[in-house]
């Protein structure tokens, strides 16, 4: 491509980036020089607020708080607080939300009592190409329960459940991890209801990117990761949702202290504690909630529907800037702003080596298997020109066969 090309996208960058400098967080972001990081819809970027956070939940509460810290510092109570502020993000109420452990047990929370809020009927839907352990938990769940496991594409649930009266649960993520594609939350929410089934969403690549409107989309659960786009960091806590109307009959299969009624009772027999904390199992990740609590004060003065708008155009810019250089990969991901989540993936046969070529440059995204190069867009610490920065390394690792070179083609152990 031609020079000129290359300046029109590096003017049309910049210009991208004045419109959406009021959601420029670079700088709350430790990242290291050099580096263009798409792969923050895996693990997010370090903040200059998780780390301090860090480092004051550790020498300061821990080192000298010691035990006082569970009164002192709020231990106790964190993880309806850092649900709280989650809550805002995705669009629930106060009181809905709360963080502790993985997603996968998250999720399997909010499976298994929803299953079990609708005993007449046999079948749950999920995904076949969800991220695999939301097909584990649900096969899992189902087995459990002497459940049928049906799986059906998001694409087909609204079809499947129309005039049903056999489904209990419809659970898909809102995001689909490997192709970026967004699903109508709403749409399929209010089909299950229609059909006197539940809806259960995993946000994990929607939550602080999408506007996730759980509220407004009618959703009976939730779950998402802290460590993607929320930036908690590696193991950070997931969270559990359950709308208003759901809490008291939430039963939560893992019956902990921590959701009992009145935990320092200790009492051998279980009374579920009111509201969201009967969602809580045992004693929360209190390292982890601290890091992700200050990693979320990089949203404070931010609207998710700004947060949103920049993501969408980093995405839309990063497809404009492959034509515009003439990168001609197969386009995974939809192109409608409805129907596009916060990155954008690419089919290419070598797609592994293309990934290890482009991190060698810099440029640090993933591969999803079987042919994906999968690219995410943190809206608060990626700007337009970051995104053509990445394009241009792209063509030349493709114009340059650098993907054909024997030291990227040995996979590592973690993709
Ligand atoms: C959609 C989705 N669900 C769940 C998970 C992971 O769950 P966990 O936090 O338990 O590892 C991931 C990624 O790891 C994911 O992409
Ligand atoms: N959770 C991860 C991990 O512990 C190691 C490596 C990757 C991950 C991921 O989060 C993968 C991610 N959910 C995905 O969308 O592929």
């Amino acid at each position: 491509m031609t020079d000129d090309s290359t300046a029109r996208l590096a003017t049309r960058a910049r210009e991208l980036d004045a419109e959406h400098v009021s959601t420029d967080r670079r700088n709350a972001f430790v990242l290291p020089d050099g580096v263009v990081y798409l792969d923050g819809n895996s693990l997010g970027a370090l903040s200059v607020a998780a780390r301090e956070a860090t480092r004051d939940a550790v020498e300061r509460q821990w080192g000298e708080q010691l035990i006082r810290a569970w009164n002192d510092s709020e231990w106790w109570t964190a993880p309806e607080r850092v649900g709280n502020r989650i809550a805002e993000l995705v669009g629930a109420p106060a009181g809905t939300v709360v963080v502790g452990d993985s997603t996968t047990v998250s999720l399997y929370k909010a499976v298994h009592a929803a299953a079990r809020m609708r005993p007449e009927r046999r079948v749950v839907l999920t995904d076949p190409d969800s991220f695999p352990t939301d097909v584990h938990v649900t096969r899992g769940v189902c087995e459990q329960l002497g459940l049928t496991l049906e799986l059906v594409s998001p694409g087909d649930a609204v079809a499947r459940l129309e005039g049903s009266d056999d489904v209990a649960l419809a659970s898909y993520s809102q995001v689909d991890y490997r192709t970026g594609e967004l699903w109508d939350l709403a749409t399929i929410t209010a089909a299950a209801h229609d059909a006197g089934a539940l809806s259960c969403w995993d946000l994990c690549h929607s939550a602080g990117v999408v506007e996730v409107g759980l509220t407004a989309g009618g959703a009976d659960f939730a779950v998402g990761c802290g460590y993607k786009y929320l930036s908690g960091g590696p193991g950070a806590p997931a969270f559990v949702f359950v709308a208003p109307e759901h809490l008291a009959d939430f039963t939560n299969p893992i019956l902990g202290w921590n959701g009992h009624a009145t935990p320092f009772a200790m009492s051998p027999d279980h009374v579920a504690a009111d509201g969201i904390t009967r969602a809580r199992v045992g004693t929360p990740p209190v390292l982890g909630i601290a890091a992700l609590e200050g990693a979320l004060t990089a949203y404070d003065g931010l609207d998710v529907g700004d947060v949103r708008r920049r993501s969408l155009s980093l995405t839309a810019f990063f497809v404009e800037c492959l034509g515009g250089l003439g990168v001609d990969l197969p386009v995974v991901t939809p192109a409608d702003d409805a129907r596009r989540g916060s990155q954008v993936s690419l089919r290419h046969p070598d797609a592994y080596a293309v990934v290890q070529a482009l991190i060698a440059r810099g440029v640090i995204g993933d591969f999803r298997e079987p042919d994906i190069v999968r690219l995410g867009f943190a809206p608060l610490y990626l700007s337009h020109e970051d995104v053509l920065a990445a394009a241009v390394l792209l063509r030349d690792v493709l114009d340059g066969r650098e993907f054909e070179r024997a030291e990227f083609a040995t996979r590592a152990a973690v993709t």
